[in-house]
């Protein structure tokens, strides 16, 4: 078992360690995450001077279209002259093509001198700007448009000719033109319009204060001149169109920091200027999808799509945000390729299933169920707020610092995540709350709002203190190819996370809940059927170690579960056998690797296991099956190191005895949580009989029906009116979905039973598998499905088997 922190962490299974600690926060995989990249559908190309947003723009916005057209036929003077109203004393569709026209570096005088649809006309006053060029960008000081340095600059502006003082910015030759033309751009339009591609500039060099600062700039100058009654219609029109973009950018550049909120912030005032605007969808609708708004993030990006059906990066984020709203509001997750084929992790939604947050007696709050559940229920799917990995060799402390770090900087980036933190227990109880969240805080898309009179502000020193109390190990929740990725080491590593709502969960030796990381998504299932009220719990120390009462109090209570309220009574019946056990749990736990060290396990394994089972029959309490697996539990290393021998032994016999041993006693402990590897087992039992024998073989033949009989036998047992017809099972239209098998519980054992060593038995592997079906109680329910999706797999799926 891995310590990792000075303060508890969960192991294991996912529950919290006290010898080490937990953490759910911002991280090197950081959670939340869109789930496509920018690059992937950027349809703006922010950075270049004519963006796409301009030319999808005069693509589908058919006015303007037109009018691009007619400009092009028709001199603008001469439209300007004819047509327009005089209050709008320039062509607002040519004052725009006037700014896309610009360019970041400015035009060499030849080609200004081309530019002669947009020349200021001599009767609304030139634009020589000669000397610019000589003066350079860097002169210019950016953000303080309102330095008075312009005189050398443009004197005709017909600002600067009103008294106003102008920024010596773009430095440019633009409009020097000769020719007779349409009267000047306004000259603080154009000003905006530099600083907001400059932004983009440094946007693309990766400098994000540079072009938060030139956004700012723009974006300030641009709304008080939009107030400012002075501004004429012309230039308020051209400002429009500028802080549209200049907000849109923003959002971009919060986007690739992560600033969800910010995102929001400035895609809706950019939707305001123009509510059709696609990138300010697409930013928003990504935004969302982050913050778990799905329903919210389809609509935006279903208005992205109307606007550009032909988008199919835009379609592929619809239906990836479609399909997360429907996982949170229905708790039905399609893991089959996952499971099946260790595929990547799908990105899974947040899933709140019925659970209360509740006040426990002596322990603070905790979770609870609603309604009667069965075992292997889902109760909840949680993402991690973040997940830290470290080198085995650092400290514990080393890795709470950075989940703490990452935290922060997560907490910036949403107040629901901010409000999360807020109520979790410090382990201070003199600066606890202990209040009671409101549920919804943690429901996707629900309609909680942040109590703007509650502030939940945390110092780093807070959020360190929650993060040691309330992480989780996290190695279970990455794959081996994201460890330390972002250091680009192989070594060990040891991984926390925070998952906030799971971290409600209190202890106890026989908990109620089992859980499965598919990912950074922590899945919590009833152990067993529970009633209406009931708490959920969790075990936050490898509830198999012999000291696991010792471990738990490094987290300062007592456990008073009945499994250890049993302990306590056969104490000094067990002490000595578990003191011994506890003495050599490492020689029982790990494997022997020389002949001799592995005959001294095969003995000591042998005499351990013969003097605890004498110890259970001669203990002067009568137990049931259940506890006296209790106690077995405890001394499940021996077992387990049995299961080994049995293993690396030949007699086949004997390993399916051992392992349905242990398929019991841990079952005594987690209840229907083992279903789940033992529908992995059976589905890769099966693959592997598929491959090895054919399709149509009869060996796969008689597999497939020995493992659907045993499925069979166990629904008609556990639930009589659930079968289907002719022997088989129909499994409902709500569980088509619901395919789960957990990595976690007995995985880590029956996985071990290595196929290819049974290369030439697979009709015995059977016997182990349904063997333990039908030890296992619950569970059956999609069984069927799932296997006959696994035996009907595509050609193609069978080659990536292979
Ligand atoms: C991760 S928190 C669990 C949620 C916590 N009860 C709360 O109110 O936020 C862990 C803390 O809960 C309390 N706790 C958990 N399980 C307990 C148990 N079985 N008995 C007493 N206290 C428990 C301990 O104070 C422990 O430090």
């Amino acid at each position: 078992m891995s310590v990792m922190m000075g303060s508890p962490r969960r192991t294991d299974e996912g529950h919290p360690d006290p010898d080490a600690q937990s953490d759910r926060g911002t991280c090197e995989h950081e959670t939340s995450s869109p789930r496509y990249s920018d690059e992937e559908f950027d349809l703006e190309d922010s950075y270049t001077l004519r963006n796409s947003d301009d030319e999808y723009e005069s693509k589908i916005s058919s006015p303007r279209s037109s009018a691009t057209e007619y400009n092009r036929t028709d001199p603008l003077h001469g439209r300007m002259q004819g047509t327009y109203d005089a209050t709008n004393y320039y062509p607002y569709d040519a004052a725009e093509d006037a700014l896309d026209s610009m360019t970041s570096s400015p035009p060499d005088r030849e080609e200004s001198h081309e530019s002669t649809d947009f020349a200021p006309s001599e009767s609304e006053g030139t634009f020589e700007v000669s000397d610019v060029k000589s003066r350079g960008k860097e002169a210019c000081p950016l953000g303080d448009i309102s330095e008075p340095n312009c005189k050398e600059l443009s004197p005709k502006s017909s600002d600067e000719e009103k008294g106003k003082s102008i920024q010596p910015y773009p430095r440019t030759t633009w409009y020097r033109c000769e020719k007779k033309g349409p009267p000047p751009l306004p000259f603080l339009a154009i000003q905006l319009e530099f600083i907001r591609r400059d932004g983009n500039d440094r946007l693309k060099k990766n400098d994000y204060d540079g072009a938060l600062a030139r956004y700012t700039a723009c974006i300030t100058k641009g709304q008080s001149s939009l107030l400012d009654p002075s501004t004429s219609p012309t230039c308020k029109m051209l400002l429009k169109r500028i802080l549209k973009l200049a907000y849109s950018n923003r959002a971009q550049m919060h986007l690739s920091g992560k600033l969800w909120e910010e995102v929001l912030n400035d895609t809706a005032k950019a939707l305001k200027f123009d509510r059709h605007h696609i990138q300010s969808l697409i930013r928003r609708g990504k935004a969302l999808h982050s913050l778990q708004q799905y329903k919210q993030a389809c609509q935006a990006f279903g208005a992205a799509l109307d606007r550009n059906p032909n988008n199919l990066q835009v379609a592929a984020a619809l239906h990836e945000s479609m399909t997360s709203h429907h996982q949170s509001v229905s708790g039905k997750y399609d893991l089959s390729h996952f499971l099946l084929y260790s595929g990547p992790p799908p990105e899974c939604s947040d899933y709140v299933g019925p659970v209360v947050i509740k006040e426990v007696a002596h322990a603070g709050r905790g979770l609870f169920v609603t309604k009667k559940v069965e075992a292997g229920s889902l109760l909840i799917v949680c993402n991690a707020l973040a997940i830290s990995s470290i080198s085995s060799s650092s400290t514990n402390s080393d890795l709470s610092v950075r989940l703490a770090r990452l935290i922060m900087k997560q907490l910036k980036a949403s107040k629901r995540w901010a409000h999360q933190m807020y109520y979790l227990t410090s382990g201070k109880p003199e600066q606890d709350n202990q209040e009671i969240p409101d549920m919804k805080m943690f429901i996707p898309g629900s309609d909680w709002c942040p109590d703007p009179s509650k502030d939940v502000s945390l110092s780093f020193l807070d959020i360190a203190r929650r993060v040691t109390l309330n992480t989780f190990d996290a190695s279970r929740a990455l794959f081996d190819g994201q460890k330390l990725e972002s250091e680009g080491k192989t070594e060990p590593v040891i991984s926390s996370g925070v998952w906030v709502l799971p971290s409600f969960l209190n202890h106890s030796c026989v908990p109620s809940t089992g859980i499965m990381f598919v990912g950074k998504a922590m899945f919590i299932r009833a152990a067993r059927n529970l009633e209406p009220g009931e708490e959920l719990t969790t075990s936050y120390t490898a509830c198999y170690k012999p000291n696991r009462r010792k471990s738990i109090r490094k987290w300062s209570f007592e456990c008073r579960c009945e499994r250890c309220l049993q302990d306590a009574m056969l104490e000094p019946y067990l002490d000595e056998l578990r003191r011994e056990l506890d003495a050599n749990y490492a020689h029982f736990s790990s494997k022997k690797s020389t002949k001799s060290e592995k005959m001294d396990a095969v003995i000591k394994t042998i005499d351990m296991i013969g003097r605890v089972e004498s110890a259970i029959e001669s203990l002067p309490l009568v137990l049931d099956a259940q506890r006296k697996n209790w106690v077995r539990v405890s001394f499940m290393a021996v077992y387990s190191n049995k299961f080994h021998m049995a293993r690396t032994g030949t007699d086949l016999g004997q390993t399916i005895q051992a392992l349905q041993q242990l398929a019991a006693i841990e079952q005594s402990i987690y209840g229907g949580g083992v279903q789940y590897a033992s529908l992995r087992t059976s589905s890769q039992l099966l693959g592997y009989v598929r491959r090895k024998f054919g399709k149509n073989s009869e060996d796969f033949r008689q597999t497939l029906e020995q493992v659907q009989l045993e499925g069979f036998n166990q629904k008609r047992i556990d639930q009589p009116d659930g079968c289907g017809e002719g022997g088989k099972l129909c499994p409902s239209e709500e569980d088509e979905t619901d395919v789960h098998i957990c990595k976690h519980f007995m995985s880590y054992k029956i996985e071990t039973v290595e196929l290819e060593e049974k290369r030439q038995r697979p009709k015995a592997l059977v016997t182990t598998v349904t063997s333990l079906n039908t030890r296992i109680a619950i569970g059956t329910k999609n069984v069927m499905k799932y296997l006959n999706e696994t035996i009907q797999g595509s050609e193609e799926t069978e080659k990536e088997i292979e």
